[in-house]
């Protein structure tokens, strides 16, 4: 039985140490259920919140001020009588900043990470919360006005993201002792900081779990490696071309995943030609690894993406859209696939990539990177202003 190396990021540092510092010993073997299930406790709270926020359930966010949250896309009329009824104060609409100017007509001067509409109570009703969390629905709102953004607005923000939901969010101040009524029964209590230190966490309990050779028509020795988290839910793969570990610095795309362009032969993006171009290179030079990895749309998710697609048919850029979705432009993090080449024994790289971005993330998280090399799709008649924003806009160097 072959005994893998375990995946160990640094959280203190960002980065990746070659030091255990989760939880139990892990030994993961190939196949065999990890024993130390328990482990990374912080990342449990994390992964139930985000469960019951995709179903609209309200949670409560515990820190100085511990507030009672549910996401605006999804939350109902019972959640939003449990938050009316459990309030200390007066609830919001949390939003990004983008989406809380068009909403408010207005421009904001001093963004900060949100901003927060005041709800009368009791509570509108859903579907105006929805319409308000959302610029692709039809955008007949009430007048909103601007009020306190209360404390952990960034954490309440982060659960909407984990949960690959609109970053809108209602919020209130909790009534103390909420915890004893009936009311209160059953829901959920989420750490404000465990919410924010979740990507990290959750990279560090990154294992192997299965390995197999998968021919490929343009790479007959390929290998695929899954790796899954301890969320059980996302899993990140590495396609491994000949024997990328006995080279002294091998080729490497950090791709991510992309139903649209890698699936379905998408022409809005560049993606499917760039992984088939990158596994035919890798081949052309004997070895190599694509980590494929689970942060569609740019860490957005694919439903995200697809709303963004339809603001970028109103006009808007690849860039402008995320933004008025409520999303940074780009919400990857490298914790992944640092930790990924860590478990592969890869330390010094080429990367495949037009992205500078990638390799300043990846060179944070301790990989080193000897070369930078492009890889550069001709445009195809649909995806031509799409290239252009990522030069113009997100530093991308077509040469
Ligand atoms: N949000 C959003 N994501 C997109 C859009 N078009 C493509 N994507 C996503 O962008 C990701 C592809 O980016 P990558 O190929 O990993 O890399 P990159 O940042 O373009 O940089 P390169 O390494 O130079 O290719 C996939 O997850 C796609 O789903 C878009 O218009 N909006
Ligand atoms: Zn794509």
């Amino acid at each position: 039985m072959t005994l893998l190396p375990s995946v160990t990021p640094d959280r203190a540092a960002g980065g990746v140490s070659r030091k255990n510092t989760v939880g139990a010993p892990r030994t993961d073997t190939m196949g065999a259920p990890r024993t130390d299930t328990m482990g990374a406790p912080r990342t449990r709270a994390v992964h139930r919140a985000v469960a019951d926020s995709r179903r609209g359930v309200p949670v409560i966010i515990a820190g100085p001020q511990p507030l009672i949250v549910a996401p605006a896309e999804t939350v109902g009329a019972e959640g939003l009588n449990l938050i009316d009824r459990l309030a200390a104060g007066p609830a919001s609409l949390l939003l990004a900043p983008a989406r809380a100017e068009a909403v408010l007509g207005v421009a904001i001067a001093e963004p900060g990470v949100a901003v927060a509409l005041a709800l009368a109570r009791p509570l509108i009703d859903a579907a105006t919360l929805r319409r308000a969390a959302d610029p692709t629905l039809e955008q007949i709102l009430p007048r909103f006005n601007r009020t306190v953004v209360p404390g952990q607005a960034a954490a309440a923000l982060a659960l909407g993201k984990l949960a690959r939901l609109l970053p809108a969010m209602v919020v209130a101040p909790v009534r103390a002792g909420w915890a004893s009524l009936p009311l209160g029964a059953g829901l959920l209590v989420v750490p404000a900081a465990d919410l924010l230190a979740y990507p990290t966490e959750l990279a560090a309990t990154l294992h192997r779990v299965a390995e197999v050779a998968i021919p490929l028509a343009d790479a007959p020795d390929a290998r695929l490696i899954a790796f899954r988290a301890l969320d059980q839910g996302i899993e990140h793969m590495a396609i491994l071309v000949g024997d990328p570990a006995g080279q002294p610095a091998p080729l490497v795309r950090i791709h991510s995943e992309c139903f649209t362009g890698d699936l379905l032969g998408s022409l809005r993006c560049d993606c499917g030609p760039q992984l088939k171009g990158a596994i035919k290179r890798m081949a052309d030079e004997g070895a190599g690894v694509v980590l494929y990895l689970a942060q569609e749309g740019r860490g957005i998710g694919l439903i995200n993406k697809l709303r963004a697609y339809t603001l970028q048919d109103r006009g808007l850029d690849t860039v402008d859209a995320n933004r008025a979705l409520g999303w940074q432009a780009d919400e990857r993090n490298f914790h992944i696939a640092a930790a990924m080449l860590e478990s592969l024994g890869l330390h010094r790289i080429r990367l495949l990539t037009n992205n500078p971005d990638k390799t300043a993330g990846l060179m944070a998280c301790g990989v080193e990177i000897v070369e930078r090399v492009a890889h550069i799709i001709a445009p195809n008649g649909v995806n031509d202003g799409y290239l252009a924003t990522k030069a113009a806009r997100m530093g991308h160097l077509f040469e």
